[in-house]
């Protein structure tokens, strides 16, 4: 991959497109430096700003990574080289994962012709549009899909924040819509543990009140819960930070306080909504190792919503939606980390695109 030749495309099809570095910089939310850098080859952009980019500029990723048009006779043979090899640069190589054999006889959760319709002043919305799938005990699945497709509804309906218009959601075997609303709260302490980006933990609690309320929820003998916490706050790197409040430390803490909480009460499922949305890059990376560990560790099972390519490349199943409904998924299996990065971001551009096109 030509770095300056791509720096070059860059600087061609912002000007055809009539934008000024700083238009483009102003966009992306970067610095009028970095696009210089880029056009003059000396950085790439980071991967989360190459699709708004491309839709910047109106070029496919493949052009940008190619650095030329691609027209559609020659589309696919040029396109995955050149994504496979990008992406090589980023991540390094890994080890392919031994196979996992799924399981379908007991899933942890259970989706099945789930629709949400929201009404607001006589607009209705379909939010979730006849979403099915399962999870089984002990994997990691991802949620995409581009802003607005329904994936935080999705996980509020499992959450038990919300109830489903139709369709059933079953957990650990238990039909959500059986539930009185005190049983869902009871069942939310019981069954499900939660790392979300904003109502995460409580400000007025320092770090390990936080953590000993979930078990609390659980009814663990406060002796046995001190060492406990203790136990979970150094295996998740806040054990020097404990005792202070959360506005005190740093999001990164937070957020591994978070994990330390959800999986305090030993939950069936795990929900992540953007968990590393508000992390700078290198506390994501430890934060999703740490999400990882849970379900090594832990046995813990996580279903995770998430925009970004490099989260979704720790689970190993991901689901694509888009307009409410799943249009595809996608596996782990035995590919490498590289070609995995490399197959999400594919479909996740394929399955954006076709909606940008109508398709
Ligand atoms: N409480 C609500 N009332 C009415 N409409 C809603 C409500 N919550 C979400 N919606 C609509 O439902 C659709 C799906 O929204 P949702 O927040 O689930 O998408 P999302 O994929 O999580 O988006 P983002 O990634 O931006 O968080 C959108 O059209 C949104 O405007």
């Amino acid at each position: 991959m030509d770095q300056v030749k791509i720096g070059r495309f860059i600087a061609a099809c912002r000007k055809a497109g009539g934008w000024t570095q700083s238009e483009i910089a102003a966009q992306l939310g970067v610095s009028d430096k970095a696009v210089s850098k880029w056009e003059t080859g000396k950085s790439l952009p980071d991967y989360p700003l190459l699709l708004p980019l491309c839709s910047l500029l109106k070029i496919t990723l493949n052009e940008l990574l190619l650095a030329e048009r691609i027209s559609d006779a020659e589309y696919k043979e040029k396109s995955d080289q050149i994504l496979y090899d990008m992406i090589g640069q980023w991540l390094g190589q890994d080890q392919a994962l031994p196979q996992r054999k799924r399981n379908h006889s007991c899933p942890v959760l259970n989706v099945s012709h789930v629709r949400k319709i929201y009404t607001e002043e006589e607009v209705k919305t379909l939010a979730v549009d006849d979403v099915s799938f399962e999870v089984e005990k002990g994997s990691f699945i991802g949620i995409m899909g581009a802003s607005g497709c329904g994936k935080t509804t999705l996980l509020k309906l499992i959450a038990t924040m919300d109830r489903v218009s139709e369709g059933t959601i079953e957990i650990a075997g238990q039909p959500l819509q059986a539930l009185t609303e005190p049983q869902l709260a009871q069942f939310r302490g019981t069954h499900l543990g939660f790392i979300f980006q904003e109502y995460n933990l409580l400000d007025t609690l320092t770090l390990r009140e936080n953590i000993a309320l979930a078990l609390a929820i659980r009814s663990t003998a406060p002796a046995h819960s001190q060492k406990f916490i203790e136990e979970l706050a150094e295996k998740f790197e806040i054990a020097e930070v404990l005792d202070q409040f959360p506005y005190a430390v740093s999001g990164g803490q937070r957020q591994r306080c978070a994990c330390a909480r959800a999986i305090a009460s030993h939950p069936s499922l795990i929900l992540a909504d953007e968990p590393t949305g508000a992390l700078d890059s290198r506390s994501a990376r430890q934060l999703l190792e740490m999400l990882v560990m849970l379900r090594r560790d832990y046995g813990a099972t996580l279903l995770m919503a998430t925009h970004d390519v490099m989260s979704a490349s720790y689970c190993d199943r991901i689901l694509f939606m888009r307009d409410g409904r799943i249009q595809t998924e996608l596996e782990r299996s035995s590919l490498s980390k590289q070609a995995y990065f490399t197959e999400i971001l594919k479909t996740l551009t394929d399955v954006t695109e076709r909606a940008v096109h109508g398709a």
